[in-house]
């Protein structure tokens, strides 16, 4: 897949906080910096950095893939740019909200790929959810599918619909789980410790327990259950946090869920 890519390039249409993520994350894994064509019209610091990255010039003949990483509102300024690319290229768009036949009313009978990523695709610990539209290969599909799991697991739909609800766990999820870091350092000073010394437990919690979770077979219950001594210190604990968290929970994604079904418009 990465020599494909080598040879036939990549575009990425719009390069802020999650396409420079899944930039970052592909760079580091053999996609050759000389074969990404990068348009946006407010390049990062880091992206000025990318040696060898084509920044603002013109576009390859026959991209294997063009990524869409603008936001949703900005769709409709950005999407003319890409219209010269034929339907050898296989569309890749990541924005939250825009439908696949918004692709297709700008583009044309091309493939399009709509995905759901996350940011510690950064990292290669991403999950994407993807779906293709009638006129996407199975190779086609597979290239956006094994494009996307080089930065993390891969999950398909079946149902274009499907994604609002994706967005909402898992596109927007890993800002719930650094509020929960910023909570618990709270809670930890107001306990008593030094901010700095209640952010490094805190931080360092919920980055070994995500690494317990994903390294282990054992079920978040199990896990979760292995904490907590009988009459201990962990079961007093979530004896508040249980009866509270998951009804908070339900009203955070079904408002990021609403939120992605709002921007379809
Ligand atoms: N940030 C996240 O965690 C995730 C974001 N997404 C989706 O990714 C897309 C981008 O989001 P972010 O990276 O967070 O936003 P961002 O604001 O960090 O990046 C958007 C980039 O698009 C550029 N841009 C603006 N107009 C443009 C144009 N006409 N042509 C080319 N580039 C243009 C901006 O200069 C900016 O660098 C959105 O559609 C969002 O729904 C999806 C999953 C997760
Ligand atoms: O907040 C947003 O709209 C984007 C989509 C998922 C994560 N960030």
């Amino acid at each position: 897949m990465m020599d494909e890519l080598n040879a036939r390039g990549l575009v990425l249409l719009g390069c802020g906080k999650m396409g420079g993520a899944m930039l970052a994350g592909w760079l580091a894994r053999g996609l050759k910096p000389e074969a990404v064509t990068v348009l946006d019209p407010h390049p990062s610091d880091w992206l000025k950095a990318q040696a060898g990255v084509r920044v603002n010039t013109a576009l390859p003949q026959s991209p294997a893939v063009a990524i869409i990483a603008v936001k949703p509102q900005m769709m409709g300024d950005a999407l003319p740019a890409l219209k010269a690319l034929g339907p050898a290229t296989t569309f890749v768009s990541i924005a939250a909200g825009t439908p696949i036949a918004a692709f297709e009313a700008a583009l044309g009978a091309v493939p399009v790929v709509r995905a759901m990523p996350n940011t510690p695709a950064a990292v290669g610990r991403g999950i994407s959810a993807v779906i293709g539209n009638s006129a996407v290969t199975p190779e086609q599909l597979d290239m956006a599918c094994a494009l996307l799991s080089a930065v993390g697991e891969v999950v398909r739909l079946d149902h274009e619909d499907q994604i609002d609800a994706v967005t909402g766990v898992s596109g927007s999820g890993p800002a719930y789980v650094f509020h929960m870091i910023e909570a618990l350092a709270q809670a930890g000073e107001a306990q008593g410790l030094a901010p700095d010394l209640a952010m490094t437990l805190a931080r360092a919690t919920v980055c070994g327990a995500g690494e317990l979770a994903h390294q282990e077979d054992a079920t978040a219950e199990q896990l979760r259950i292995n904490v907590t001594s009988p009459n201990g210190t962990t079961q007093a604990g979530l004896e508040v946090l249980m009866p509270e968290l998951p009804d908070l929970m339900r009203r955070t994604v079904e408002a990021a869920t609403n939120r992605a079904k709002e921007l379809r418009a």
